[in-house]
């Protein structure tokens, strides 16, 4: 029987820029019930969590992971949302020789094994969506592209990333606009630059100043391909609209047509995983769990609905790495417990356990890279009178793009990348 206890840090944002606590936290308590009603994982084990709010600020994530080490139990893990707060919490952690498992950070910089030697995160990097862009261009034969983003540095990451792999590809980026608050004069350059097939990086809340802009200026039809970030919240260009001079419908006509590319974070299928229960079965579970606990019918608007899965499994990876780990240490006579902060074999035993973690869980296969990265596959989506249709899949391990052939262009033919100068004879 699990007469022993396994302690955990967990630190969860509840309110904040992004307040995915709101759902992961249902998640991750979810995915504790489940490990300990397992007997053959963490046999001897019962895994407990101590947690707190970070608010989504590094300050007080900070204090919060303060608080945790200096109360007892001993931690053997911590569990950490936002990106923000990740990077200061994994930078920290390496001092008490702590894994640190992030279920809600995408940062592209804390993809560092210099600066987070003891960083993995289930959640994966924003800089995922850009081998699944290069395949988008290849496959229509674009060779210039246009960025504009805005200056958070996640979407700065992102963009120098992709600068990387579009040159790699033989492929130019001939524009590329940044703004901090407003996109107007970045939309009128790209229209002055001619530029055709545009990367956007930005929030929801700059998307719908971006196509209110890209409205007026026209830079949308049949001679244009906008790409998108995927993981905005359905009819995102239909609420919100009091600070934008442009109606929901104007918006809509400006996005006819535009792609999307996202990370695919719910397991596509009804088989089953390995945490013993499909992914609609945990959607079903989840939902139950949200409409009781919050008195609410319509679980998605609940922030951090999409990232639950990964919280759910991030829970499943540590309790898997632990148990590893708890073999291994006994043919040291060594053991789990004897985790003080300081002995950094165990730290080892942990980090190695976590590195080669392969298992399929809820959002899918779970793996991580050299770096802790999530390793995933993406989804291309296209709106389609108003509505995302998916278009296929990517995974950029395998190289492998499944396409499903149901792109519709306004034009009848696919966009060109610049004008096409006919020499008049
Ligand atoms: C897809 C998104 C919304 C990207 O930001 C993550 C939060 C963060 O990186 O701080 C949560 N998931």
């Amino acid at each position: 029987l699990k007469d022993k206890k396994l302690s955990i840090g967990g630190i969860f944002p509840m309110n904040g820029s992004w307040a995915g606590g709101q759902a992961c936290l249902p998640a991750v308590l979810m995915a504790l019930q489940d490990v300990n009603n397992r007997s053959d994982i963490l046999r001897d084990y019962e895994l407990e969590m101590s947690f707190d709010d970070s608010q989504c600020m590094p300050g007080l994530g900070t204090k919060v992971l303060y608080n945790l080490l200096y109360t007892k139990p001993v931690k053997l893990m911590v569990l950490s949302g936002c990106s923000i707060v990740s990077t200061f919490v994994a930078q920290a952690a390496k001092m008490w020789n702590l894994v640190v498992l992030a279920y809600g950070a995408s940062s592209p910089a804390l993809s560092n094994r210099q600066r987070f030697p003891t960083f993995f995160r289930t959640h994966p990097s924003a800089t995922l969506h850009n081998p699944t862009r290069v395949k988008i261009f290849q496959k229509f034969g674009w060779t210039k592209i246009a960025t504009i983003q805005d200056t958070q540095e996640v979407f700065q990451s992102t963009k120098e990333d992709l600068s990387k792999r579009v040159k790699a590809a033989g492929i130019n980026i001939v524009a590329t606009q940044t703004f901090l608050t407003d996109p107007v004069n970045a939309v009128r350059s790209l229209k002055r630059q001619d530029a055709r097939i545009i990367v956007g990086l930005f929030y929801e809340d700059a998307a719908r100043k971006v196509f209110c802009q890209v409205y007026k200026e026209k830079l949308y039809g049949k001679k244009y391909v906008w790409l998108l970030i995927g993981w905005y919240p359905d009819n995102w260009y239909k609420s919100k609209l009091d600070s934008i001079n442009c109606t929901g419908d104007q918006l809509a006509e400006a996005l006819e047509g535009h792609f999307t590319t996202e990370a695919v974070i719910l397991h596509q299928d009804s088989s089953m995983t390995d945490v013993g229960m499909t992914a609609p079965e945990f959607t079903r579970r989840l939902d139950e769990k949200l409409r009781y606990e919050k008195n609410i019918t319509d679980t998605s608007l609940v922030t951090g609905y999409p990232e639950a899965p990964l919280a759910y499994d991030a829970v499943w990876a540590m309790a898997l790495a632990l148990n590893k780990t708890a073999v291994r240490l006994a043919e040291k006579n060594l053991s789990l417990l004897d985790f003080d902060y300081v002995n950094k074999n165990i730290t080892d035993e942990i980090y190695s356990a976590m590195n080669s973690t392969k298992f399929l869980g809820v959002s899918g296969n779970v793996a991580f890279s050299s770096q802790g990265d999530r390793i995933a596959w993406t989804q291309i989506e296209q709106m389609i009178n108003g509505t995302y249709h998916k278009l296929g899949y990517y995974d950029s391990v395998a190289d492998n793009l499944t396409w499903f052939g149901k792109e519709k262009w306004k034009g009848g033919k696919i966009p060109k990348d610049h004008t096409v100068v006919v020499n008049s004879l």
